[in-house]
This record gives structure tokens, C-alpha cells and sequence, in this order.
């Protein structure tokens, strides 16, 4: 199948617990929670997103005709940092409604471990390395297992307690970046002191000025 992609580049992750890592991201056009649009973002299930997703405008974006010509794309952009330690991480917009077998299959191939970033409304495909689910107030929960749960908080109706028993290594909360930025990062400092089971995840990417 043809994959569309927003943008591609090579980046540090900068959330949880691969904070650091090099990495290669790649951004899949397009939503099932948001158009993308900022004139539905208010009638939108995710109403807080901080990507833009539309389109195959970005850095190292377009259509891909097939998992071997995306792959070849990833490797490239890999680049010269040779063979170890080779990291892709599937993003959007909603990576799962595009990323499948032959994809991971041919990204397998070319050396990489694969993580993906997912709202958790669709189930993910086998052999992926590293999931992190972000659950969405008002969407349905269908992958309830992976390496960490990133929950965004504050989110109105979506309280930590209700997944702190799904199977998960990590469980972190991110502060939810906007007007109230500094505000939720202290109230997610708080409730990772009165409960130890989850850790704060900040995303240093914006503080140090990388994509
Ligand atoms: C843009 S999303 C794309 C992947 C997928 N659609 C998802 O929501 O997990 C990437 C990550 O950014 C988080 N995120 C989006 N908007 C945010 C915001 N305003 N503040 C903090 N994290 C945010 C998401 O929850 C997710 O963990
Ligand atoms: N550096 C960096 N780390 C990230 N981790 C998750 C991101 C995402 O948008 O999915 C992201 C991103 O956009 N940039
Ligand atoms: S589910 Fe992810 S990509 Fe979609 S609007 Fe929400 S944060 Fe953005
Ligand atoms: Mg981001």
C-alpha cells in the first residue's frame, strides 16, 4: 500500500522513558481524532494537539508507493550513523492507521528497532518494539498494553487511576502544553509525588529548540 507522510527528520525523542535517544520520526498525514483543521479543532474528540499533520508538505514528507520505497526513505535519512542503535519512531497525526506488516517488515529489514505513538484506538500490528499509548478523553481504549502509557494531563473525565492497572513498564504523565502549560506541570508534579507509580515526561525537544 502508499503511505502519506507529513514529514520526516532525524530528531532526539524528547518524551518518556527513550528521552534522548537518536532517533528517526516519521509523521503520518492524518488523524482519527482531529481533522487537523483549526476550525473543527473545537468539536474535535482531541481537542489540545500541538502537531500539524495535514498534508505531505513537511521535511521529508510525501507519498511513498510502498513499504520498501518508505524504508529505503528512513534509512537515508538515518543516514551516516551507521548500523547500531538504528531507531524509527512512528508518528502523526495517528501512526496505526497507516503503519502495517510490510511496513515493519522492510523498516526491520534495514536494521531499526521501531517504536510507535499512538492515541490507542486502534489495535497495533504485531512485531512492533516500543508502544506508547497516549489515551484521548472521549475515545475508546482498543491497545491497552505496550512498553509506556503516556497519559497528557490534566484531561477533564480521564484520571490516571483508570489505567494505572493496564499493562504497561512505564507510566508517565506529560503536562498538557498551551496557555496553562506551567500550571498542569505542576499539577502533574504533584500527583506523581502522591503517586510514585507514574513519572513526570516533559518535552525537552521544545525546551532545547529541536523538532
Ligand atoms: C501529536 S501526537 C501523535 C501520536 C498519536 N496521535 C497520539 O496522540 O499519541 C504525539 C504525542 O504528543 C502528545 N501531545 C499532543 N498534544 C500535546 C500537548 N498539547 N501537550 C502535551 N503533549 C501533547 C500526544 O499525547 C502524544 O503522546
Ligand atoms: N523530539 C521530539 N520528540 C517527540 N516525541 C514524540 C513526538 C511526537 O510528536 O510524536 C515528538 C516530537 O515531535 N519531537
Ligand atoms: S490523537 Fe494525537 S495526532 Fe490526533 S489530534 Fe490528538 S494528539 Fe494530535
Ligand atoms: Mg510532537
Amino acid at each position: 500500500m502508499a503511505y502519506a507522510v507529513k514529514e520526516m527528520f532525524t530528531t532526539l525523542q524528547g518524551e518518556g522513558a527513550q528521552a534522548g535517544r537518536a532517533s528517526v520520526f516519521c509523521r503520518f498525514a492524518g488523524c482519527n481524532l482531529w481533522s487537523g483543521r483549526e476550525e473543527d479543532r473545537a468539536a474535535a474528540v482531541c481537542r489540545f494537539c500541538d502537531t500539524d499533520f495535514v498534508g505531505l508538505d513537511g521535511e521529508g514528507g510525501g507519498r511513498f508507493g510502498d513499504a520498501a520505497a518508505l524504508a529505503e526513505a528512513i534509512a537515508r535519512t538515518w543516514g551516516e550513523a551507521g548500523v547500531e542503535r538504528r531507531y524509527v519512531v512512528f508518528t502523526g497525526g495517528e501512526p496505526l492507521l497507516q503503519l502495517d506488516a510490510a511496513l515493519i517488515e522492510a523498516v526491520h529489514a534495514h536494521g531499526f528497532e521501531i517504536a510507535v505513538e499512538t492515541n490507542g484506538t486502534i489495535a497495533a500490528p504485531q512485531g512492533l518494539d516500543w508502544i506508547c499509548v497516549s489515551p484521548k478523553a472521549g475515545s475508546e481504549l482498543k491497545q491497552a498494553r505496550g512498553q509506556e502509557l503516556k497519559l497528557v494531563f490534566p484531561q477533564e473525565g480521564l484520571a490516571p487511576e483508570a489505567f494505572a492497572d493496564l499493562d504497561f513498564t512505564h507510566f508517565f504523565l506529560q503536562p498538557m502544553d498551551g496557555p496553562d502549560r506551567l500550571r498542569n506541570t505542576q499539577a502533574a508534579v504533584a500527583y506523581c509525588l502522591a503517586h510514585p507509580r507514574w513519572r513526570l515526561s516533559v518535552q525537552t525537544h521544545k525546551m532545547i529548540g529541536i523538532p
